[in-house]
């Protein structure tokens, strides 16, 4: 009987620049790949996250001539009745450094399952990039960005050739039927989808990102982020064509942003959940409560926060300027933890990624890496000036507002009409708020915190 080896598909839902499908491709004469749903990761995905997930699954079958075995269960447990039924006596998978895979991966090496990792989520892989003074992990982001431009990586690695995958039984063809809630609408999945997306904000998007990507009411961004999540698309593929102009200097940037939070969780794995500048978590915080509940609706009363709110409920997805603009909202308006805002986010958004959104937030909220401290208080009403002059991201999304024209949408407290059509009045007024949040915030003493500095 001929060996096999079993491809083990996780976040790396493609099969263009996968190091890790060729390595499994080389080492044995047919593949066998495999998805395995994983009840822990379902159970905290929220609806959008997993018909976006049923999806790609779907596109991924497609490009494998339907060959792609889908089984729920235990991961060992799979893992080792496919390889006594199919004789292989490997597993190839791209590693994974995030606190849960890490820890699932080691438990099944710790079962005698033999994997072969090859490749990460990541052009630099975490751990990767240290201070070459002392060989510590960096601490701050703009020297990390220094020095992972000068680490470099690698080439996106060469489309696979004829795969060789053996076909599933009936019973490994578990696909679930996870259906997108009524009324959302979430961007396309799958490789494919990745793939034609990046062509069309290369040619309409890339060269004016500088520009473009804090302007909430248009599509200025790449969206990348669900593609990203899944590995329907790696960030080699992104950096590739990028040259030297401020634009692309700027989307290296936040490609780089996404690799420094990976990095800090990878040294930092408690700060999944706990405060990064430890002295935070003494402050005065609120329990969640009615103007919780008012924000996760998107019915603050501030035309920014709201849209950007009924946003991601309905397409699993937020502008990154507005993620700011509703973090720093929930913790220095309402004064919640970081924490009741990020789960929401979890439960939400479709790229939900366990280090870019503890991070996202802990930066917002002022105890994270560097660059935001506490006192850096976003004003809901200025943001939205600023960031939707004319009005179209709040009218979008915000149907009681679509009647008033221009930057006024902004303040509708001020304009005749702004409460005519049933848009709620404000729950707090943000200047009484922010002073509060500076008093909580001198309670503790910590108007400099000390942040490291590398
Ligand atoms: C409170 C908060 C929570 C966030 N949660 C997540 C999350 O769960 N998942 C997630 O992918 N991003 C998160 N971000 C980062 C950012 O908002 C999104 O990556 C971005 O909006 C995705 O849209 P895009 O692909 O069009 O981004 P683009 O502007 O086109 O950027 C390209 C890519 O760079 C990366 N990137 C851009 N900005 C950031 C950033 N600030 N931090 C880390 N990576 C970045 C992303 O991978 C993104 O896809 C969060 C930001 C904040 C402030």
């Amino acid at each position: 009987m001929a060996s096999n080896s079993i491809f083990w598909f996780r976040r790396d839902l493609r099969l263009n620049d996968n190091p890790a499908l060729l390595a499994a491709m080389a080492e044995g004469e047919a593949i066998v790949p495999v998805f395995i749903l994983d009840p822990k990761l379902i159970k905290t995905a929220g609806s959008k996250r997993l018909a976006y997930l049923g999806q790609s699954l779907h596109h991924l079958d497609d490009s494998l001539g339907n060959k792609l075995h889908v089984i729920a269960g235990d991961q060992i447990t799979v893992l080792k009745e496919l390889m006594s039924k199919n004789n292989a006596s490997t597993v190839h998978i791209s590693t994974e450094y995030e606190p849960y895979g890490a820890k699932r991966d080691e438990s099944i090496e710790a079962s005698g399952i033999k994997l072969i990792r090859t490749g990460s989520p990541y052009a630099v892989a975490p751990g990767r990039v240290r201070k070459p003074s002392d060989d510590t992990p960096y601490r701050v982001y703009t020297p990390f960005y220094k020095a992972w431009c000068i680490h470099g990586w690698r080439k996106p690695a060469e489309s696979p050739k004829n795969i060789n995958a053996i076909a599933p039984s009936k019973d490994a063809r578990a696909f679930p039927d996870w259906k997108l809630p009524d009324g959302t609408k979430i961007t396309p999945a799958g490789e494919a989808a990745a793939l034609e997306r990046f062509k069309y904000f290369q040619k309409n998007g890339l060269d004016n990102y500088d520009e473009a990507r804090n302007l909430a009411g248009i599509d200025g961004t790449s969206k990348m982020s669900a593609h990203l999540k899944w590995g329907e698309i790696h960030p080699r593929t992104l950096l590739a064509p990028l040259g030297d102009s401020k634009a692309h200097d700027v989307y290296r940037k936040e490609i780089a942003w996404r690799e420094f939070y990976a990095d800090i969780l990878f040294h930092n794995q408690h700060t999944e959940t706990e405060y990064y500048a430890k002295q935070f978590a003494s402050m005065r915080y609120d329990q969640p409560g009615e103007k919780f509940k008012a924000w996760c609706d998107g019915k603050t009363g501030y035309p920014f926060v709201d849209a950007a709110m009924r946003q991601l409920l309905v397409e699993g997805w937020m502008h990154n300027r507005t993620r700011m603009v509703v973090a720093s909202f929930l913790v220095k308006d309402l004064h919640l933890e970081w924490q009741v805002g990020e789960r929401f986010f979890r439960e939400h958004l479709v790229d939900y990624d366990v280090a870019s959104n503890a991070h996202g937030w802990q930066w917002t909220a002022g105890c994270g890496t560097d660059a935001s401290p506490y006192y850096r208080i976003f004003n809901p009403i200025e943001q939205g000036k600023r960031f939707d002059e004319n009005g179209d991201y709040v009218r979008k999304y915000v149907p009681e507002l679509a009647h008033i024209k221009g930057i006024e949408i902004h303040e509708p407290w001020e304009h005749p009409d702004g409460y005519t059509k049933g848009y709620v009045k404000q729950i707090v007024d943000h200047k009484v708020e922010r002073a509060e949040s500076l008093a909580r915030l001198e309670e503790i003493k910590v108007n400099k915190p000390a942040y490291p500095k590398d």
